[in-house]
């Protein structure tokens, strides 16, 4: 036990340094997710961050860092009561750690990501409670509620993602978020407006293929809404087929 409190990272982590496998290890894992994230322009500016859960740890990304170059000794771990095990010298954990605990708590999630796509700002600028999108193939992609095994929506399905108001300081978004995620039991995603987007799911695999694929329902929506067409009007009701 280290003086700060805090368990050696040799000692703490799970992953490859306990038998886990190299795929699915979050110190490996975070900082390459990391890497790509900052190159689809989702975190810069140290904006956004990654939770992760794996074998009864919780390993989350610094505060105020560039993050895309985090390394894994940079990454706090903690255990399944919230309770930290291994903290960074020199380093905070991200300000959004008490959003990510209620994605892990409340939805049994594998993984958190929080991004600052302007796709998903922008979207936030064209509707008041909800994003409505419906007759996309890329909805597919999309895990409805947390039951296990994962239940995919069809392409011809509403999807709707709650859009909640921003505050200055993250730890007050904890109770809109919370409220959001009680009252839209099905949904795997939450936005902010003026700020950004949540997304959770089961394991980093299956929540960064639905974060790509929010991503890519923003951008053809905000493509559609410019050309006039509604993405939430359903093909049957719709002039442009
Ligand atoms: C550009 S500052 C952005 C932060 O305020 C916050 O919204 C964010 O996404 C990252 O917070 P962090 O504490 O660095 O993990
Ligand atoms: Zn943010």
């Amino acid at each position: 036990m280290a003086a700060n409190g805090v368990n050696n990272i040799a000692t703490t982590t799970s992953g490859t340094n306990a038998g886990g496998s190299v795929e699915n290890d979050p110190l490996v894992l975070i900082p390459e997710l990391s890497r790509l994230f900052y190159k689809n322009g989702w975190v810069t500016g140290t904006a956004g961050g990654i939770s992760m859960r794996y074998q009864n740890q919780i390993y989350i990304t610094p505060s105020s860092v560039q993050k895309e170059r985090i390394k894994s000794t940079d990454l706090f771990i903690y255990n399944d009561n919230e309770e930290i095990t291994y903290s960074p010298p020199l380093l905070k954990p991200s300000q959004c750690s008490p959003l990510f605990f209620l994605s892990h708590r409340f939805r049994n999630a594998g993984c958190c990501i929080h991004t600052h796509s302007q796709n998903a700002v922008l979207i936030t600028l064209k509707y008041d409670k909800e994003f409505i999108v419906i007759d996309q193939e890329m909805i597919k992609g999309i895990i409805k509620g947390y039951d296990q095994p994962p239940q995919y929506y069809k392409n011809f399905e509403k999807l709707v993602i709650p859009i909640i108001d921003n505050h200055p300081e993250e730890l007050d978004l904890k109770q809109p978020l919370y409220e959001a995620m009680e009252k839209y039991p099905e949904t795997n995603a939450i936005l902010v407006r003026r700020h950004g987007l949540f997304v959770w799911g089961p394991n980093w695999a299956k929540t960064k293929t639905m974060t790509e694929c929010f991503d890519y329902l923003f951008e053809i929506s905000l493509k559609m809404l410019a050309l006039g067409i509604d993405p939430s009007i359903p093909v049957s009701n719709n002039s442009n087929k």
